[in-house]
């Protein structure tokens, strides 16, 4: 070979997979010089900007935008619609503008990757060894480090019937908001998709095996939002696992683990949990370490068990959060081609399941706070009605909740419900990584009239 089609070939740096924390590492890593070859057999963006954060948030807008037509009704605003009437999205004028900005989203991609003079192959891949990736077209691409982020993939139970269903991936491609939803889960993806629906137009049951919504943020929360969710018409059966799905007709039923049969469903979704896209990518005779679930094994360095190959995103044991994929992305390269310290800090990670209303968590919940601190806990909380609700008689109201530790009563979790919660949430998770305390937050000058003077204001 010469050295001509060596250049071609051989990289400093290979990057698997071209989503949220693959796209991030490759700029980055150009930004420091590195020849960098990325591979990416479908859409740039990965499952974020296609069939995740990106397009869910677009229907969490339509679906916002829905709830507060009809407060403006309410609030003598005369809309083309007789009053009580549901304003109906035209699904399909709004998939276009959903999808221009999606496409946006690929064009800038792709002119930042000319720009940064990075090989996009868009072709499926796998390792050979340690420093060779073979790519769909038998072309083979060298480089002493190469970097997994092949993401995950949403998984269906294995149950009879199973195929009668769909998975978030299927929601994106609907025109219309089906007659009746059946939503099989209680984390991120059902809430989520059960608020957008609901709001839409569309009748909706959700089925959780365990009792309550969202394991793992705070339970006084997660009730008020379940409250919130029967309220506006969403049906929420806890302690009912599915175990098989059963035609009828174009219709689909539900039969529960007891042999009971729910009423016909025009969709079913299936939201129950994601699974690590690493199989067939030769992890397992290089030997890549993975855990029972096919999760790649990282260390803090977000290092695999096999010298200069790295991984990061939902393919790992990290928290499955776009900007978890990226911060890790970004810190590994700072490291090895910028020869900066800096590593992520998995503790502390804010999150926001964009519901109606949103709900938000940084720290700790007051079950963990206790767990780990016993009884040595002050516990804050603000309830109230925005003023938007409350000047339209609207039920809906928020919680807000500070959990503190000690005598200093320093701030160990931040949990918000309730309109804004999502853009409130961030400016707070600075405060709380920092370690103020409530008396930080008491001294702070309230913004009026906000929700967020809430947090500041509380006794
Ligand atoms: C419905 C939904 C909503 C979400 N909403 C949010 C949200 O609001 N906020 C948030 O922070 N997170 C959200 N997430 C999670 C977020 O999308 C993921 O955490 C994030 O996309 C992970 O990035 P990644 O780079 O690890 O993987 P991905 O973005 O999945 O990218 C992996 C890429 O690797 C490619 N690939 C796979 N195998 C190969 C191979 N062999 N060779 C080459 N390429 C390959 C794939 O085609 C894909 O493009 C959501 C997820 C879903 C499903
Ligand atoms: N706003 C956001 O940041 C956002 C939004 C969507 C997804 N995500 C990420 O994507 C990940 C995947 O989302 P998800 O909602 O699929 O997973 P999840 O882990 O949040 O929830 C999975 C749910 O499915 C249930 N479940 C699992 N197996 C089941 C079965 N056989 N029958 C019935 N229920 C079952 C679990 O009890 C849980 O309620 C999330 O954990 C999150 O990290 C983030």
């Amino acid at each position: 070979m010469n050295a001509d089609e060596q250049s071609k070939t051989h990289f400093d740096l290979i990057v698997v997979g071209g989503g949220s924390g693959g796209l991030a590492g490759a700029f980055r890593a150009a930004e420091y010089g590195a020849r960098v070859a990325l591979l990416e057999p479908a859409l740039l963006g990965g499952t974020c900007v296609n069939v995740g954060c990106v397009p869910k948030k677009a229907m969490w807008l339509a679906a916002d935008i829905a709830g507060k037509l009809r407060m403006a009704q309410s609030l003598g605003f005369s809309i083309d619609q007789p009053p009580q009437q549901r304003c109906e999205l035209d699904w399909p004028t709004f998939i276009v503008h959903r999808q221009r900005y999606i496409a946006n989203i690929h064009e800038s991609y792709r002119k930042r990757l000319d720009a940064s003079g990075i090989v996009l192959a868009p072709m499926r891949a796998h390792l050979l060894d340690a420093r060779t990736v073979e790519c769909e077209n038998g072309a083979r691409l060298s480089a002493p480090r190469i970097l997994i982020a092949t993401g995950g993939h949403a998984v269906k139970p294995d149950m009879p019937g199973a195929e009668l269903g769909g998975t978030s991936d299927d929601f994106f491609s609907w025109n219309a908001a089906p007659e009746r939803v059946a939503i099989i889960g209680a984390g991120y993806i059902a809430v989520e998709l059960a608020g957008v629906l609901q709001a839409l137009g569309s009748r909706v049951e959700v089925f959780a095996r365990g009792a309550r919504l969202l394991e793992g943020f705070d339970a006084e929360l997660t009730k008020q939002l379940s409250d919130d969710y029967c309220q506006s018409g969403v049906r929420l059966h806890f302690d009912r696992a599915v175990a098989a799905l059963e035609a009828d007709g174009v219709r689909v039923r539900l039969r529960d683990a007891d042999g009971a049969l729910s009423e016909a469903f025009d969709k079913v979704l299936f939201a129950t949990g994601r699974r690590p896209n690493s199989a067939k990518l030769g992890l397992q005779q290089l030997g890549v370490k993975l855990d029972a679930r096919g999760h790649i094994v990282v260390d803090e360095l977000h290092a695999t068990s096999v010298a200069g190959v790295n991984a990061v995103g939902d393919v790992t044991t990290d928290v499955q959060l776009t900007p978890v994929a990226i911060a890790a992305a970004r810190r590994l390269m700072d490291r090895v081609y910028g020869k900066r310290e800096g590593r992520l800090d998995q503790q502390n990670i804010p999150t926001v399941v964009f519901a109606h209303p949103p709900i938000g968590k940084v720290g700790l919940t007051e079950d963990e706070a206790r767990a780990r601190h016993g009884d040595n806990l002050h516990i804050y909380r603000a309830g109230f009605r925005p003023m938007l609700y409350a000047l339209a008689e609207s039920p809906q109201r928020s919680l807000f909740k500070l959990i503190c530790v000690g005598e200093e009563r320093r701030v160990v979790g931040i949990h918000l419900l309730g309109e804004a919660a999502d853009e409130m949430l961030q400016g707070f998770a600075v405060a709380l990584k920092r370690g103020i305390t409530l008396d930080d937050l008491r001294d702070t000058v309230a913004i009026h009239p906000t929700s967020a003077e809430e947090v500041v204001l509380m006794r």
